[in-house]
């Protein structure tokens, strides 16, 4: 069963209260909730999860990536800082795609660099929540060609 872990970084438990001209009025409970809906529909096992920790963002990723789940991840601010994130993803060979609520390119210059990117399969940003379910559309056909392939 293709399942989807969706990981999310600091200061995205106060979605909905944060910054609204920003990140918009829809809180974190409600992107689970869509997403809940979505993964039922697509019969896909979801794991949603939020930490203001980078280190227990690196051991998410690791659960994830070495389960074989897919894995949309807003890393919040340590897209723009952490190394650790990426050699999570990239250690554990996961398929990742890196979402943000926000326009990032649009934003401060600091927001326009990740670390992230270039180790995951794409990044969606700038849609609102909605980005997430973006993000889910993509994985799911992604993880399904992945579990059709035989193992080498
Ligand atoms: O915390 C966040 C939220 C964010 O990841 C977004 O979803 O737009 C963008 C980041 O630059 C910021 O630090």
């Amino acid at each position: 069963m293709v399942a989807v872990h969706v990981l999310n970084g600091p200061n995205l438990n106060l979605l909905g209260t944060r910054e609204p001209a920003t990140y918009g009025a829809v809180t974190l409970a409600g992107v689970e909730e869509r997403l809940k809906a979505k993964a039922l529909a697509a019969g896909v096992e979801l794991t949603f999860r939020q930490t203001n920790y980078e280190g227990e963002l690196v051991s998410f990723i690791q659960q994830a990536g070495l389960a074989g789940a897919g894995i949309v991840i807003n890393a919040g601010a340590y897209t723009h800082t952490s190394v650790a994130l990426r050699d999570a993803i990239k250690g554990t060979e996961a398929l990742a795609i890196e979402v943000h609520v926000s326009n990032v390119h649009a934003r401060e210059e600091f927001r326009h660099h990740s670390y992230m990117a270039p180790v995951c399969v794409g990044v969606i940003c700038g849609f609102g929540v909605a980005s997430y379910d973006l993000a889910f559309d993509a994985i799911v056909p992604l993880l399904q060609k992945r579990l059709a392939k035989p193992a080498a």
